[in-house]
């Protein structure tokens, strides 16, 4: 395999670790781990979450690399049952590797199935020699729309997961129903805010610009993805009520300007107040939060 191709999947894979230790720390987000407290978790903190960081990160490009061995020439359609099948494989793998490091606490299961995917994606492109962009999104649907129909809505198995239960009971699809959009939430949703806010945020002049902004804009971000996405989490905890509760909790402040507002700080505290009351945490919006952070490095696709 080319050097430039190692180096390629080496860069994205290194994204990911980034994306997710850049989430983890945002603060103050709304229920979920940050520096400011646990959220509404007890079995975790920023440490656990940088522990499986840690341990997650040398296998990353581990899910490139499969994505390499399913490159097609022009007009060839491929073998996407087995690609994914082969990614499945690795996930579950990296999964195991996640819950040996945290004493078999759930940190990042949402974000190693999405990664996975994007990666595998990703890499797949690369040994294609086409260029990677955000329409890598537009793969993922293709190749995951088979993880939903398998899993969920072909599936005559008992559920064995929260997330199963909540797509027999409520039909709710989840963490399988966003990879099948081609994480539309985080593409037309999340990267989108992301964007307005940084270009309104970098003509403030009297704000502190680098880090501080982005993390500002992507705070924003985050609240736009609360406002409309389904989080399996919130259903989990709460159940399907607390989903409408919090998307509408996101809405009231996204009103108010979301983190573009001066108060941004404060009204976003409270509503962590809340969630922590409510032992609510929306961590599969974490998990696309996330997934735009990675996004927003890439170019955007040809119209
Ligand atoms: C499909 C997965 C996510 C299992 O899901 P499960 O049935 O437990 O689903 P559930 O809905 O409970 O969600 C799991 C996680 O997804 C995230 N999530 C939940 N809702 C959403 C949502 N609306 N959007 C994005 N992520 C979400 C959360 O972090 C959650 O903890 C995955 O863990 C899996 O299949 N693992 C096997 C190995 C694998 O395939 N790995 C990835 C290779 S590509
Ligand atoms: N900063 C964060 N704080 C909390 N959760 C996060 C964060 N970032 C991502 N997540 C995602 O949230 C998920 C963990 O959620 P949760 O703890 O509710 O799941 P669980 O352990 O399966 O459920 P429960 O705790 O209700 O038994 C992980 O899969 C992870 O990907």
């Amino acid at each position: 395999m080319p050097a430039s191709v190692h180096a390629d999947l080496d860069r994205l894979a290194r994204l990911v670790d980034s994306a997710l230790r850049v989430e983890a720390r945002l603060t103050p987000k709304p229920g979920l781990v940050d520096h400011r407290n646990n959220g509404a978790h007890s079995d975790m903190d920023l440490h656990t979450l940088t522990v499986s960081a840690d341990a997650l990160a040398p296998w990353w490009v581990e899910f490139g690399l499969v994505g390499t061995r399913y490159a097609r020439t022009p007009g060839e359609s491929g073998d996407d049952e087995a690609f994914l099948a082969d990614l499945r494989s690795v996930g579950r793998t990296v999964e195991q590797v996640m819950f040996d490091a945290t004493d078999g606490i759930n940190t990042h299961k949402g974000a190693v199935f999405a990664f996975g995917l994007l990666l595998g994606c990703a890499g797949r492109r690369i040994a294609e020699g086409r260029r990677i962009d955000v329409g890598v999104c537009d793969d993922v649907a293709e190749v995951a729309t088979a993880v939903l129909v398998d899993d969920l809505i072909a599936s005559d198995r008992a559920p064995a997961t929260a997330g199963e239960r909540l797509f027999r009971d409520h039909g709710l699809t989840g963490a399988r129903g966003q990879a099948a959009s081609g994480y539309a939430t985080a593409r037309e949703v999340g990267l989108v805010a992301y964007r307005e806010a940084m270009e309104i945020l970098a003509v403030q002049p009297h704000l502190a610009l680098g880090p501080m902004m982005r993390d500002r804009a992507l705070l924003h971000a985050l609240l736009a993805m609360l406002a409309v996405n389904a989080d399996t989490n919130l259903a989990h905890r709460g159940g399907v009520d607390a989903m409408g509760w919090v998307a509408g909790r996101a809405e009231r402040i996204l009103a108010r300007g979301g983190a573009l507002d001066p108060d941004y700080v404060r009204l976003v505290e409270m509503f962590d107040d809340e969630l922590i009351h409510a032992r609510l945490s929306p961590g599969g919006t974490a998990d696309l939060l996330a997934v735009t952070i990675w996004l927003s490095a890439l170019p955007q696709a040809p119209a």
